[in-house]
């Protein structure tokens, strides 16, 4: 039998949407001691599952080596493949937000210094506004940016708002809501048909099983 193949992101969105996928009626006693393989199946043996660095997900789906991923939005609007993007799990749910100190403006004429983990989301964003930017891209402790100079704004993620206030930041604008996607492959979705959707139909049974 074909297994259907899941690029599962490690990090922050692994307990939950493996919480998910049991409720969905897929187990695996890899689940458990999660972070030590980096390749198994699921207990009944369909399901083939890859560990992977949650940015990476949408190169492993695109690439066809997993057929569908479960990713954070802001990864896929970072990446932008060509992936289908047929459910939003709703968990993972935080916001893409300009932060900066409330009420400083940069220099007249000079651009924006924007520092980020998201260049092309940022890019996109002011690139609509018409914006004249800077990227400055970092990999982690955005927040930094303006404390130190470095930038005059970030493009982050905020969740609880707890890492901007304990910074003494302040969301200036917001940029896009964001929480967990089902992706798939392209080329999966029409070998795979069936199977796809029998996962998808079991996600959205545990989805509204969790709503109700
Ligand atoms: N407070 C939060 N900070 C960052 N991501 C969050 C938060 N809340 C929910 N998320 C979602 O969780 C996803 C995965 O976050 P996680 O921190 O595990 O990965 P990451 O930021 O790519 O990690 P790293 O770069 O440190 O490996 C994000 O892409 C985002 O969609
Ligand atoms: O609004 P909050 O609930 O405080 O969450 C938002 C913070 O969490 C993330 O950082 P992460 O913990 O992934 O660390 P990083 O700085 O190394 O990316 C994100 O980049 C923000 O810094």
């Amino acid at each position: 039998m074909e297994k259907v193949t899941l690029a599962l992101a490690k990090g922050r969105l692994s307990e939950k949407a493996m919480g998910l996928m049991a409720r969905a009626g897929i187990r695996s006693k890899e689940f458990d001691e999660l972070g030590r393989k980096l390749v198994f199946e699921d207990d009944s043996g369909a399901y083939r599952f890859i560990l992977v660095k949650p940015s990476d997900v949408p190169t492993y789906v695109d690439h066809g080596v997993a057929d569908v991923g479960i990713v954070g939005k802001d990864t896929l609007m970072e990446e932008n493949r060509p992936l289908y993007e047929l459910l939003d799990f709703g968990f993972g749910a935080c916001r893409m937000c300009v932060c900066g100190f409330e009420g400083r403006r940069p220099p007249v004429g000079a651009p924006l210094r924007v520092a980020t983990k998201y260049p092309r989301i940022a890019r996109a964003y002011y690139g609509e506004k018409g914006q004249n930017i800077q990227i400055i891209k970092l990999n982690g402790s955005v927040e930094l940016g303006p404390l130190v100079g470095l930038s005059d704004v970030i493009v982050d993620i905020v969740e609880s708002g707890g890492t901007l206030k304990a910074n003494g930041l302040a969301v200036l604008e917001e940029v896009a809501p964001l929480s967990a996607r089902l992706v798939v492959n392209r080329v999966s979705m029409k070998t795979k048909t069936e199977k796809i959707q029998r996962l998808i139909e079991g996600f959205k049974q545990a989805l509204k099983e969790d709503e109700a």
